[in-house]
């Protein structure tokens, strides 16, 4: 036969190896620490029911719980207090109504977002008593960096016509970049700005940022001793846990052999955690287990269709999946009946783990999200092999499905949902808006991210290039319309999450939005998942989350 001659993705293998994985160990598994956390934790609890605080006290210690990853302990006071804040500013119909009696911009913007992210949809009119009678924002805001700096992460919990927030985001970014060219005299206001700028917090994953929040906090003149021994304590105590969920990963993935067998493909079981660990919150060690899983099978699956099967190859395996017909495997290559196998029992280790759990049998729902994955990678391997390169929309229509991320979303909805609803799964086979949201950010993100170097190995055009050829556009200016994209599609997800026809319960709710910030967190600096360059920043942050407790 001819000899084939294959594509590879050159992908190096993995900085942290098995044995590296299976070294971990950490001191605060240990039961003292999980007691001196509980003691901590009732302290500030009453902090946060003291009653003489200050309402912008009270929501600055809220925004420090929220970004030193501990305010899921308190969860349940915290929204009571912002209801009641809520409540007595803003619901006309609530007896303690007082008009908004704030002036300060600071604590209006940071009232009007954490009320938004909690679901309280407060009018962006509030912010009409900063603008001239022209309807601009004053200029004397530009010297309150603090205040334009909390304006600036308000205005990205904007929804689709809201143009007074569209003004504030373009109004507060111009000030703060000039900002940040001249001094900020505040050595810790321009580290937020700096990067506040770069990613919006509404945009930013917590948990891989806690870290570097926490080693800010500690900076802080008006840092709470009690809440920074607490977040620290916390974060060492999550970080062990965490390293025994990546050991039991790291053995299931050696036991498979597919990075042994399946060379050219990623081998990368801590960036599929970080996907898994994003998407917060799976609340059992073995949920996080399982939908890691998926993230490295789709990975491999993708680097099948992407760099290593031939034209005829794909057909078979094509066909073998859209019949799910393990009897005919035999024609198939060893590493595609291989991966086939794996896929199947991994398939068939969540049908029984949700039998178990909820008496519900979704086995055909789990196929069918691989096998919409899988035809949405073969009409990308289709238009690669026959040279044909689409217009964009035509390309994006298939990409936000091959990008992986309602293949994803729709196993995860069955193991955080319970009970689940029977008629549930119809929001599966045209797939809800804030699914098709979600992974249009991420596949953008992946797009501006890989493209260059998929394309230099040879793979489908992407976004990037389909508007350079649909436009004649420069690179620079094809990736600047991505991320004009990307928050176009964050207004449309802010806007579909908290639309009355929402079907999902709040918990799925935030691992879709969180799976957006998933992908620009693991894009943000590069190609922080497939290329093993040491100098990703996510790298980084990967080892000061999963590797190195804080002192
Ligand atoms: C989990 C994933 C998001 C999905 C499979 C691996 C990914 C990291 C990404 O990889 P990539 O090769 O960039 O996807 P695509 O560009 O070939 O669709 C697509
Ligand atoms: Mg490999
Ligand atoms: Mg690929
Ligand atoms: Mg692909
Ligand atoms: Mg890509
Ligand atoms: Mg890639």
């Amino acid at each position: 036969t001819a000899t084939i001659t294959r594509r590879s993705g050159n992908y190096k293998p993995s900085l942290w190896d098995f044995n590296f994985i299976q070294s971990l160990d950490s001191a605060y598994l240990g039961e003292c620490y999980v007691k001196r956390a509980s003691e901590l934790k009732q302290q500030v609890n009453g902090m946060l029911q003291e009653r003489a605080v200050e309402p912008v006290d009270q929501l600055e210690l809220i925004d420090n719980l929220q970004n030193l990853g501990i305010a899921s302990h308190f969860q349940d006071k915290i929204k009571q207090i912002l209801e009641t804040i809520y409540q007595r500013n803003y619901d006309i119909n609530c007896a303690t109504h007082q008009p908004n009696q704030i002036k300060d911009l600071y604590a209006t913007a940071l009232e009007f977002r954490l009320l938004r992210q909690h679901g309280f949809h407060v009018p962006q009119e509030i912010f009409d008593c900063f603008k001239n009678k022209k309807g601009d924002f004053k200029a004397s805001l530009g010297d309150d960096t603090k205040g334009l700096l909390q304006l600036y992460e308000a205005s990205f919990l904007l929804t689709e016509g809201e143009s007074s927030l569209e003004l504030a985001r373009e109004f507060t970014t111009n000030l703060l970049q000039e900002k940040l060219q001249t001094n900020i005299n505040d050595d810790n206001l321009s580290l937020l700005v700096r990067r506040s700028l770069e990613l919006p917090r509404h945009c930013m994953l917590l948990r891989p940022n806690v870290r570097w929040f926490l080693d800010a906090y500690g900076r802080r003149p008006d840092m709470n001793p009690t809440v920074f021994e607490l977040a620290k304590l916390d974060f060492n105590i999550y970080q062990a846990n965490v390293q025994q969920e990546l050991k039991h990963i790291s053995r299931w993935w050696k036991e498979t052999g597919l990075a042994e067998k399946l060379p050219f493909s990623r081998d990368r079981v801590v960036e599929s955690y970080f996907w898994t660990i994003g998407i917060e919150p799976l609340e059992q060690g073995h949920e996080r287990i399982l939908a890691t899983k998926i993230i490295m099978l789709e990975t491999v699956l993708d680097d099948i269709f992407d760099v290593y099967a031939t034209p005829e190859e794909l057909h078979l395996f094509y066909n073998v999946i859209q019949r799910w017909d393990l009897e005919s495997i035999e024609k198939l290559p060893i590493y595609m009946q291989i991966y086939f196998v794996v896929l199947n029992n991994t398939v068939n280790e969540i049908a029984y783990h949700i039998l178990k759990q909820q008496g519900v049998v979704t086995i055909q729902h789990l196929r069918k999200a691989w096998m919409d994955l899988c035809k949405a990678y073969m009409k990308e391997a289709v238009w690669y092999n026959n040279g044909v390169k689409p217009g964009l929309k035509e390309y994006l229509d298939n990409a936000w499905i091959s990008v992986g991320v309602p293949t994803f979303l729709y196993q995860v909805y069955f193991l955080v949902t319970n009970p689940i609803e029977k008629e549930a799964t119809k929001y599966f086979d045209e797939y809800h808006n804030i699914i098709r949201g979600s992974s249009m950010i991420a596949r953008l993100a992946d797009d501006v991210a890989t493209a260059g170097d998929e394309l230099e190995r040879g793979d489908v055009t992407k976004s990037v290039q389909c508007y350079m050829n649909e436009t004649g556009a420069s690179d620079e200016e094809a990736r600047e319309a991505m991320r004009l994209l990307i928050w176009e599609a964050w207004k449309k997800l802010n806007t579909d999450r908290i639309s009355s026809s929402c079907p999902f319960p709040e918990v799925f709710i935030q691992n879709v939005v969180n799976l957006a910030r998933v992908g620009q967190s693991i894009y943000q600096y590069g190609d922080g998942y497939g290329y093993q360059h040491s100098e990703t920043k996510n790298k980084d942050r990967i080892v000061s989350m999963l590797f190195d407790p804080v002192a």
